[in-house]
């Protein structure tokens, strides 16, 4: 779920950073993924705000941190892989991530809980057999000391 987190900070959209990590198996990671526009479309053409009904609308363009995981894999195959992302997957990104195999997934927030997508989700979620699991509140943060071997 770190490094999930970890990747999420690489999105520069201003207000919600999203991040994925897929583990498979054997837990070896085999992909991560951040919100983002996509391949080749510049942050600089394209809107972060989110003016409803114009298209100055991130939600059309933005390529969601699950999907961007899914896609960006080095592995042949996500079946059976597990998913940690910091935020519950939307409806769109269920899909995906149901068409790629993927079985588990652990996510940390669920602040958009009861949204008709949210609902949704669940629903292909449960009918997939997908098996979704809330991450332990274990820490507030993880610092990261890049002097960690410096006086060692
Ligand atoms: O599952 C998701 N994965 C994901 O990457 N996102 C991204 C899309 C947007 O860039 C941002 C949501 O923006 P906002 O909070 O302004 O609606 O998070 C949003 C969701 C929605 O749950
Ligand atoms: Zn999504």
């Amino acid at each position: 779920m770190g490094v999930a987190f970890l990747s999420g900070q690489r999105s520069k959209d201003p207000r919600t950073q999203v991040g994925a990590c897929i583990v498979n198996k054997d837990k070896r990671i085999v992909s991560t993924g951040y919100n983002g526009m996509p391949n080749s479309c510049s942050d600089d053409d394209l809107p972060w705000e989110r003016e409803e009904g114009t298209l100055k609308n991130k939600h059309l363009y933005v390529c969601h941190a699950e999907m961007n995981a899914v896609v960006n894999t080095f592995s042949e195959s996500l079946k059976g892989c597990t998913m940690y992302v910091s935020l519950f997957p939307c409806n769109e990104c269920t899909k995906i991530i149901i068409q790629a195999g993927i079985t588990e997934i652990w996510y940390y927030s669920d602040k958009k809980k009861g949204d008709p997508k949210d609902i949704a989700s669940r629903k292909m979620l449960r009918m997939a057999k997908v098996k979704i699991r809330r991450f332990p509140r274990q820490k507030e943060s993880i610092k990261i000391d890049f002097n960690v071997n410096e006086n060692s």
